[in-house]
């Protein structure tokens, strides 16, 4: 569908200052019940047609957009940002300008669009309509625990503006009574994530399609003026970050660009909509002076800054005068409860930066923080872990909580403090409450971890662990195993959900979960691998399971976050000082050890993976955090041990995503992340085996400190970038054991015996054979046994093919 389809209404002019009533730079799309993971999964596994999974999206976005409205937003000035995607808003540009790699150009249809199906396949891999290929890649977007796919952009990759679902869902919209601000991820951070399609020469680089990708979004933009749209937001978080792999010459020279291109070259209000740009995450780089200066010299009309995360600015931007500062002064990405008096003074002191006006916003999308606190139970009688201590109700602040305080801060700003004293004095009541409550400080915790000594955190040489490790577990050349989880089957879910509810009893879910446990040891045992798992069967989450376990930690029964795709995670709330009141893990791997002759390894998360995913509290350094967990588990292995389990794999695949996103700050954040894993793991014996396992990430700028974890083994995934970081990892000095990932779990693609041979070759040139372990990427939590049996099958059949030829 072009623009031309829908009708052209003239856009509202933009004068004074924007978002008077405040905005939010984006909102949860899973939907307050996960309709949209229920309709995506449901449309995948072939119950639902297209046109009914269209229909329940359509449903879930004016929800939506209504209930913003309700909260506070203006319904008429572009203050509601329309934020919906099916899955992954980086994957909704490549739909939108066709940018897909050439295994899947069979996808598009003659007008060079994806329809869902095709839009899914990008995602997800596997066969369809007669293309097959692996799904682009997927990683972390900024330091959040959300996924977003990589674009793969060659020098002849099809860019231009041939989907409209934009402009669609902005009609959608304004007919259901809401004019609002489509969000799109900006052009130069689209290029900036892209990486260079596999086909592409030497030395080609995404961000020189730019011309290409700046002239589709603004055919973008006048479809979206055409349609009556006042504003558009451009996301553009690449300008917070050291990461992306562009100088900040150059990133300047590309918003310089693009920007003019967009915003000066098109006319605001006929050509174009008025454009907003957000720069979440962080403060915005800079070589000199104010990072805001880059931005604020273009001719885009508004600008949204972090400043939760960034500094905030002082003295006068050259530029800002007519343009509007959003100031992102409520947390879009932790769930505490702002102190609304305090937010005030940070916007009061905006006032010297000459900006034409100020707005109230969020620091970021509300896309990484649940929708609703009132959809909690509080207090009274329930199972534990699914009813909050009531107290948190008022420390807390959820998507919908986080509007209205976007909402009265505006107010504040606009009608003066007095206008909104009721509001400011439960605000500062709620947060003199959290700091002075029971368990948020306790002294035994603080007295061990300040007792702490170097000692703690270091093991004796590997080499005499390797040797006394080789002894006691006496495994192959290229040792299989698997990374912990094998599918969690809608048995395993409906068990634990009765259970959960009080309909199965303890002893009953026990018992359920333990012939679980016993059919993945025999099932293993037949495959052949040669180092078992359990499973986790008895886990929701890697990381919420644990702290149902922890003192210290709440968790929600409704507070799901989108993690990627229609993958959602219920994030624990850590907001007390950490200790485990009794073993967590010991008995399901006890049990597992007493089924099979084969070396069983214990599985646990490690701290830094348990921060990571959860909502940490912000009144202490979470180095201080990482150590009271990383003593929790230290006293987890020493049990694990002690029950005579050889090998502990701890998982650590959060590493890379706490990486502060400016170089600065990263060396302090290394040194107690690595210590607070070394605090864990080096308390056991020489011949007791640490495993650890990273996924979801480019691993490349932490290689050192992967390295620093002293594990014996880490598998880490590999499968979708062609074992890439095997060289790294051989050239940083790592030589200890290595698992890459030859198996991308992230698909239902069942790998072919060659494809793992050939991953496994490749692997085994770059590093010595004698370190490398064969497992998949990741655990089999998502996958399905049809797509797992046979997969393993092949892995093993690999290793054996491999081993023969050493
Ligand atoms: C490994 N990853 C993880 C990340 N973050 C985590 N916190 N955990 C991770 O494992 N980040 C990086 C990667 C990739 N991310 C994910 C995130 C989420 C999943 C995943 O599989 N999520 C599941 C939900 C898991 C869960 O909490 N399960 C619970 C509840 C299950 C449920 O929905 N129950 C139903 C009732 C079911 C019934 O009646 O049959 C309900 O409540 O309505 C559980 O098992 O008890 C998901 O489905 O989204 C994977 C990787
Ligand atoms: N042990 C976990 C790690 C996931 S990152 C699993 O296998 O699911
Ligand atoms: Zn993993």
């Amino acid at each position: 569908m072009s623009s031309t389809d829908h009708p052209t209404t003239p856009v509202t002019p933009t004068t004074g200052p924007a978002f008077p009533g405040g905005t939010v730079l984006g909102y949860p799309r899973i939907g307050r019940r996960r309709e949209l993971k229920r309709a995506v999964e449901a449309f995948w596994a072939g119950r639902t047609t297209a046109a009914e999974l269209e229909s329940a999206a359509a449903d879930l976005r004016l929800a939506t957009v209504r209930r913003l409205v309700e909260l506070g937003l203006d319904a008429t000035d572009g203050s509601v940002p329309g934020s919906f995607s099916f899955y992954d808003q980086v994957l909704d540009v490549v739909a939108t300008l066709g940018a897909v790699p050439a295994r899947f150009t069979g996808l598009l249809d003659e007008s060079g669009r994806l329809d869902v199906a095709g839009y899914s396949t990008v995602a997800r891999g596997a066969g369809d309509r007669g293309v097959s290929g692996a799904a682009l890649e997927m990683t972390k977007w900024f330091d959040t625990n959300y996924h977003y796919l990589v674009p793969e952009i060659g020098p002849d990759t099809p860019i231009s503006f041939v989907d409209d679902r934009f402009v669609a869902a902005f009609v959608e919209a304004k007919e259901a009574g809401v004019v609002t601000r489509p969000v799109v991820v900006g052009p130069v951070t689209f290029l900036a994530l892209s990486k260079a399609a596999d086909d592409a020469p030497e030395g080609f680089r995404p961000l020189d399609r730019l011309d290409d990708v700046v002239a589709a979004y603004a055919d973008l933009l006048r479809a979206l003026a055409a349609a009556g749209a006042p504003w558009v937001q451009l996301d553009e978080p690449a300008l917070v970050t050291d990461s992306v792999d562009a100088t900040f010459a150059e990133l300047s020279a590309a918003v310089t660009t693009a920007y003019g291109a967009l915003a000066t070259d098109l006319a605001v209000g006929t050509d174009r909509p008025a454009v907003l740009v957000a720069a979440p995450f962080g403060g915005l780089r800079s070589d000199a002076g104010d990072g805001l200066a880059l931005l604020a010299g273009t001719d885009v009309d508004a600008i949204a800054v972090d400043l939760v995360k960034g500094a905030v600015p002082t003295g006068a931007v050259p530029g800002l005068a007519g343009k509007t500062l959003v100031a992102g002064v409520v947390d879009g990405h932790n769930v505490w409860r702002a102190d609304l008096a305090a937010k005030l003074d940070v916007v009061d002191a905006l006032a010297g930066l000459g900006a034409g006006g100020l707005a109230v916003g969020t620091s970021t999308s509300l896309l990484h923080v649940p929708h609703d606190v009132e959809d909690e139970v509080f207090g009274g009688p329930g199972t534990p872990g699914t009813v909050l201590d009531p107290r948190l109700r008022d420390w807390l602040a959820f998507a919908d909580q986080k509007v209205v305080e976007v909402a009265t801060l505006a107010r504040g700003l606009a009608e003066g403090r007095d206008a909104v004293a009721a509001e400011l004095a439960a605000s500062a009541a709620a947060v003199a409450s959290r700091t002075a409550a029971a368990g948020v400080v306790v002294p035994a915790v603080r007295e061990r971890a300040a007792a702490l000594t170097d000692a703690d955190f270091a093991r004796g040489s590997y080499a005499d662990r390797a040797a006394a490790q080789a002894e006691r577990l006496d495994l192959p050349p290229l040792p299989t195993t698997t990374i912990g989880s094998f599918p969690q089957t809608p048995e395993i879910r409906r068990a634990r959900a009765l259970w959960t509810k009080g309909e199965l009893s303890d002893a009953d879910y026990t018992t359920a979960m333990r012939a679980e446990v016993a059919r993945v040891v025999r099932l293993q045992e037949d495959l052949g691998l040669d180092v078992l798992v359990h499973g986790e069967p008895e886990r929701n989450d890697m990381v919420q399971y644990f702290a149902e376990h922890l003192d210290g930690f709440a968790v929600t029964a409704n507070g799901w976050v989108q993690s990627y795709g229609s993958r959602c995670v219920r994030p624990p709330i850590l907001w007390g000082d950490v200790q485990r009141p009794a073993p967590i893990t010991v008995e399901w791997s006890a049990y597992t050890a007493s089924l099979t002759d084969k070396p069983v390894k214990g599985m646990l998360t490690g701290p830094v993976t348990i921060l990571a995913w959860s909502f940490v509290r912000d009144d202490q350094p979470l180095g201080d955090t990482a150590n009271q967990v990383g003593l929790a588990l230290r006293d987890e292995i020493a049990d694990l041990e002690a029950a005579g389990i050889g090998i502990v794999q701890v998982d650590e695949p959060a590493l890379r995503e706490l990486l502060p996103l400016r170089k600065a700050d990263q060396p302090a954040y290394l040194d107690w992340s690595v210590r607070s894993f070394r605090l864990a793991t080096s308390g056991v014996d020489t011949a007791t085996q640490i495993h650890t396992h990273l996924c979801y990430s480019e691993f490349g700028e932490v290689i050192g400190a992967i390295d620093g974890l002293d594990a014996d083994v880490t598998s880490v995934e590999a499968a979708r970038s062609r074992m890439e970081i095997v060289p790294e990892l051989r050239d940083a000095g790592y030589s200890r054991g290595i698992g890459p990932g030859v198996y991308d779990i992230h698909s239902p693609r069942v790998p072919s015996v060659d494809e793992v041979t050939e991953l496994l070759r490749l692997a085994a040139k770059s590093i010595d054979p004698r370190v490398v372990w064969v497992n998949p990427d990741c655990g089999l939590k998502t996958r399905r046994y049809e797509e797992t049996v046979p997969s393993l099958e092949h892995l093993v059949a690999a290793a054996q093919a491999v081993r023969a030829t050493l």
